[in-house]
């Protein structure tokens, strides 16, 4: 098969860690005879560097002119100062909304291998953690209008608006329950419309598209809620449909309920045109260039772009499978890390990912 993947790789730890994506890219060439090959572009901090803004126009040409994009992480404090309007994230945010990537796809699954870095109690970690939280990812209060910082009665004020149209609640309703179709046939919608006018829409909205999948057993619960049901016993929860800030923060929380959020790969999805996959984590600026950033929630999104962009499922599974055997070997980086087990550097991670999708050939 032949095909371009766009890079974005950002700033932070995203170089390095797409750096590992790319050599696992390379062996899936090597081992399935395809010619899968990466065009880079520039977002974020290393594009305001470059060009004075976070995302060029090059950058979105590439994304479209390519078949899937792997994007690293953008930010870091070197940025923080600059004008909001020009900061690196808002160059994520633009590419999400340019590509009309509205699903966010953010599987949290424990590898039993990983059973001892969960921040659980062992017996609820027993329960098993195997959760798909769909975040709408184009809409809700980082992109709503009016916002800004105003006087209010003398004083200064900022304000956000969360916003969401019937058919963009009723689209990733859609994403909801066909993945839990696909599944176990449980959805959990998350909002908070005992409070919101906003997650009244949101709740009725789904409770409609809810008719088209009658064998859907559909549950609702307040975000608050949400949050400690999480960490109380996970194990009740299969899909998660919710809004864009819920899906963000929830999403971290269950990073670490599976050991660490360098675990967490993530999938954006659109109707028409190529999808954004990347780890759920930032740029880590606390650990950047110091080889520690696990770079397995990367080399798991280049397993979801595999089966979601490129209908290569052997090629996926290959990769999973490499990552789940890297593991059993005992191999971690310091965010996983256990006693008794070996500690190594990103770099050496994707090294041994690669070296072991080569092996099984
Ligand atoms: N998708 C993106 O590009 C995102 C970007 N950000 C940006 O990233 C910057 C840092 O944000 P934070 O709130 O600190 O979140 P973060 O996710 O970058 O880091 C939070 C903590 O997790 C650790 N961590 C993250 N990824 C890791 C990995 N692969 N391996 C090991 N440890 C890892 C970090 O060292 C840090 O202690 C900010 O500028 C923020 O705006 C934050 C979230 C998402
Ligand atoms: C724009 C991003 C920084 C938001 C975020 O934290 C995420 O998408 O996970
Ligand atoms: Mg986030």
């Amino acid at each position: 098969m032949q095909k371009t993947i766009c890079l974005l790789p950002g700033d932070g730890i995203g170089p390095e860690i797409i750096a590992q994506a790319v050599k696992v890219l390379a062996a899936v060439n090597e081992r399935f005879g395809h010619c899968l090959t990466t065009e880079t572009a520039l977002i974020g901090g290393a594009a305001i560097d470059a060009q004075g803004v976070p995302l060029p126009d090059q950058t979105v040409e590439a994304c479209q002119r390519c078949d899937a994009v792997l994007l690293g992480a953008v930010g870091g404090p070197k940025w923080d100062a600059i004008e909001r309007d020009i900061r690196p994230e808002r160059g994520l945010l633009a590419i999400r909304k340019k590509l009309g990537l509205f699903a966010n796809l953010r599987p949290a699954m424990l590898f039993p291998e990983l059973a001892h870095a969960s921040f659980l109690r062992p017996d609820i970690v027993a329960r098993g953690i195997d959760i798909m939280v769909i975040r709408e990812l184009t809409g809700g209060i980082y992109f709503g209008e009016p916002k800004g910082f105003e006087t209010r009665a003398g004083e200064q004020a900022a304000l956000n608006t969360m916003v969401y149209k019937r058919s963009e609640v009723e689209r990733i309703a859609r994403i909801g329950f066909e993945t839990a179709m696909k599944r176990s046939k449980r959805l959990c919608n998350v909002d908070k419309a005992n409070v919101l006018e906003v997650s009244q829409l949101w709740r009725e909205t789904v409770i409609r598209v809810a008719a088209d999948y009658p064998q859907v057993e559909l549950t609702h619960m307040y975000v608050d809620n949400a949050a400690m049901q999480l960490v109380r016993d996970p194990s009740q929860f299969d899909v998660i449909v919710t809004g864009n800030l819920f899906g963000d923060i929830l999403s971290d929380e269950a990073a670490m309920l599976t050991g660490s959020i360098g675990m967490l790969p993530s999938a954006s999805l659109g109707s028409t045109g190529p999808c954004l996959y990347e780890p759920i984590h930032g740029s880590a600026p606390d650990i950047a260039g110091q080889d520690k950033a696990n770079p397995l929630a990367t080399i798991l999104s280049l397993a979801m772009m595999f089966r979601y962009s490129l209908d290569l499922h052997k090629e996926a599974l290959a990769v999973e499978t490499a990552v789940r055997h890297v593991l059993e070997a005992g191999y971690r980086t310091g965010d996983i890390m256990e006693e008794g087990k070996m500690l190594v550097g990103g770099s050496r991670m994707g090294d041994l990912v690669a070296q072991k999708i080569g092996e099984t050939s």
